[in-house]
């Protein structure tokens, strides 16, 4: 058993989340405002350590009413500054690294209540990320980028929702939504993506996209 996953991101139209800086503020005021409905309706959100890292998010529910879920951070190496708003008394935060973590920055985020787990292996395997909160109780987890940490759910078919909005802007270059070693056809997925739902932002210039994933074996 494992926690039903929401991957949820704002594209540009060329499907970048991030521009070759690292911006990435697409989305409008209604479409944060259906991000933080979800965020409060998840146990947990996910993050990888570059999103964590370029955007130092608070991943808190603000803009509706509701509870704070668990913060997750996936960092192999254990690169995220301890200064990070990640690491604040706001809500729960849980890190997944490697033997590669320097243990001075363990121990310290251990001191501060973050809850760490040194998996085997080079890299984190998000099988175990999952089955790991599943046993904590947590249902619903919402996979918020970046495109590498999409990859890794994703290419394993860990990921049950895709809700994307797709916002008026190009950058050319920079953050696709999943970034891994990729895809050679269409038929080499193991997933299949259904179209649920397409709904057009309030803002009237967004478009909301909602998909089922569905693995193939
Ligand atoms: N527009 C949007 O909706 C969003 C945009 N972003 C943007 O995405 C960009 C970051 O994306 P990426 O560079 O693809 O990085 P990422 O945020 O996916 O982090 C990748 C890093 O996380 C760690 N990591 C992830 N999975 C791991 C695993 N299985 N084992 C070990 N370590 C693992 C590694 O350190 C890896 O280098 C940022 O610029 C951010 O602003 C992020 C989320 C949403
Ligand atoms: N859905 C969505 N739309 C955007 O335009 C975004 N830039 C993001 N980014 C995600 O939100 C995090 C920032 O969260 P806080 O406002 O600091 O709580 C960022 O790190 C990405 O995970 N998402």
């Amino acid at each position: 058993m494992r926690p039903y996953v929401y991957l949820v991101a704002a594209t540009t139209i060329d499907g970048r989340i991030a521009s070759y800086t690292g911006y990435s503020r697409l989305s409008c005021p209604y479409d944060l405002k259906r991000l933080h409905s979800i965020r409060a309706s998840v146990d947990a959100i996910i993050v990888g350590a570059n999103t964590a890292i370029v955007d130092n998010p608070r991943l808190t529910v603000r803009y509706v009413e509701g509870k704070n879920p668990m913060r997750v951070l996936i960092d192999g190496a254990l690169r995220a500054p301890l200064t990070l708003r990640i690491f604040d008394s706001s809500a729960p935060t849980v890190v997944f690294t490697t033997h590669k973590a320097p243990q001075d920055k363990i121990h310290e985020l251990q001191k501060r209540g973050v809850k760490i787990y040194i998996t085997e292996g080079e890299t984190v395997d998000p099988a175990y990320v999952l089955d790991t909160l599943y046993k904590q109780g947590v249902r619903k987890v919402l996979l918020e980028g970046g495109g590498r940490t999409n990859w890794e759910f994703l290419s394993k078919c860990l990921v049950d929702e895709i809700i994307l909005t797709v916002t008026p802007y190009v950058f050319g270059r920079g953050v696709s939504l999943v970034e891994g070693a990729g895809f050679a056809t269409t038929e080499d997925t193991p997933f299949a993506l259904t179209l649920h739902s397409i709904k057009l932002c309030e803002c009237g210039q967004e478009v909301v996209l909602k998909y089922h994933v569905s693995c193939k074996h």
